[in-house]
């Protein structure tokens, strides 16, 4: 049997020094960050520590091959492999001590993280929901802790961003340099609701890490732009039978890439940009094109498209009857897009989902649908009512989703 991809594969350079931390090694990860990074002209300045979420499978599979995987390009027309080596860590999210640990090193420069938006669990305004029981517990917890660094027994709190401020917590403590933290989750405003969620639980733990936290951290605020679906069984097989790599962590994405970045990084970088990063000073417009047109059609396909017996986005896309729901949903979201060619955009959306070579399932898009209905689609609703249309396309892609209007966004209620 061949033996498994290694750093040997990518001829025994030495792995690069671990500066960057992940929380959520998952599939887009490995697609995005991880992907620009191991592509910028600094590379060999940049390794990743990735924790996944919770389930240790994908830590094992990638530590067994030092982290290295394959990054598989599918296009309508074939596949192109690159061999992947910015992570250099892969952990389990479950080994708080090691995140903890990871985050506080003063060589640690920045913390990416791709949690899911229901992750982040914030209340439909935007702030954390202090009465949610799991953040009030995480608050208690890193109340009775703040005086750990590291331990091997460090305490698990239960939500990210108490997770996330237990480890800062530790960074305070030792008077490490200022941390850019990253979140590349499909959330609207990500830094910024990141930066308040993080501030407003601070000042539930302790004046300390209320007052340090402005200067320790910078929230730079993202949109991301990848599609890639989870990973299915024989892709390794596909894999081997291409490269002649034995990988049991491929991952598969579009040929699109996108990233935008707003904010500072105090304690450096690598060259993103180099490997085709954006970075600009006003991020909102870009970010809402992304969310209401890619995402928002994307849940709308998933509402519509499986009761209508598709799986995949490209199976709905291809029905006319969800076709024309996804074209109505841009024309109302694009009267609220100037200055960001929303036509560019929506013209290269739909050779992307047209691709029928990536099998985006509508089942994955559906997880967590409330939190992403009231990001990507209420928005378009409330404002096409409040200039006096009907808003047709955008309630009945809510409607669709089963889910009462007054749940989404009592606002909508009210436009009625
Ligand atoms: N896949 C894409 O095309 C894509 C594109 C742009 C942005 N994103 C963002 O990235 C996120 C992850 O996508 P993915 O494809 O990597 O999914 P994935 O299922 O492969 O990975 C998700 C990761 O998040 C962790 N996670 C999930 N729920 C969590 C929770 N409640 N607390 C802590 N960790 C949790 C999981 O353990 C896992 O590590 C998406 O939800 C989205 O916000 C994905
Ligand atoms: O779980 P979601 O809805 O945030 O993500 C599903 C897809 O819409 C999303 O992953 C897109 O593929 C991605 O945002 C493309 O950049």
């Amino acid at each position: 049997m061949k033996p498994l991809l290694s750093r040997t594969t990518l001829g025994d350079r030495p792995a690069p020094p671990e500066r960057i931390v992940h929380l959520g090694l998952g599939a887009f990860h490995r697609a995005h960050q991880a992907w620009y990074t191991t592509r910028a002209a600094d590379a060999d300045q940049w390794g990743i520590a990735a924790f996944t979420g919770r389930s240790r499978t994908l830590a094992d599979r990638l530590t067994a091959q030092q982290g290295v995987y394959t990054l598989v390009e599918r296009g309508p027309d074939g596949d192109r492999h690159e061999t992947i080596g910015s992570i250099v860590r892969a952990l389990p999210g479950s080994d708080t001590g090691a995140f903890v640990e990871a985050v506080a090193r003063p060589e640690t420069a920045i913390l990416t993280l791709t949690v899911t938006e229901a992750a982040y669990r914030l209340a439909p305004g935007g702030g954390p929901d202090l009465t949610d029981p799991a953040i009030a517990a995480d608050i208690a917890l890193i109340k009775t802790f703040a005086g750990v660094r590291v331990q091997s027994t460090v305490p698990t709190p239960a939500t990210v961003l108490g997770r996330t401020l237990l480890a800062l917590e530790a960074r305070r403590r030792i008077a490490a340099p200022a941390l850019a933290i990253v979140p590349c989750d499909n959330l609207a405003a990500n830094g910024e609701a990141v930066r308040n969620a993080l501030q407003t639980l601070a000042g539930q733990v302790s004046p300390a890490l209320r007052d340090w936290l402005p200067t320790g951290v910078s929230v730079v605020s993202t949109s991301v732009d990848r599609i890639t679906p989870r990973v299915t069984a024989g892709e390794s097989t596909r894999v081997l039978a291409a490269t002649g790599h034995r990988d049991e962590a491929p991952v598969v994405t579009e040929p699109f890439a996108d990233w935008v970045l707003c904010g500072d990084f105090p304690s450096g970088r690598p060259a993103w940009e180099s490997a085709g990063a954006r970075f600009v000073d006003e991020i909102g417009a870009w970010e809402t094109r992304k969310l209401w047109l890619l995402n928002g059609a994307h849940s709308l396909l998933a509402v519509t498209g499986r009761p209508r017996g598709h799986t995949t986005v490209a199976q709905a896309f291809a029905d006319p009857a969800c076709r024309a729901a996804v074209e109505a949903l841009w024309d109302e979201a694009a009267r609220h897009l100037p200055g960001v060619q929303p036509d560019d955009y929506r013209k290269a959306l739909a050779e992307r989902f047209t691709n029928p070579r990536i099998e985006h399932h509508l089942a994955q898009i559906a997880e967590d649908m409330l939190t992403k209905l009231r990001l990507r689609i209420a928005p378009v609703a409330l404002l096409e009512r409040r200039a006096g249309r009907p808003a047709t396309a955008s309630l009945a892609a809510l409607t669709a989703s089963g889910i009462p209007l007054s749940d989404i966004d009592p606002r909508l209620e009210e436009t009625q």
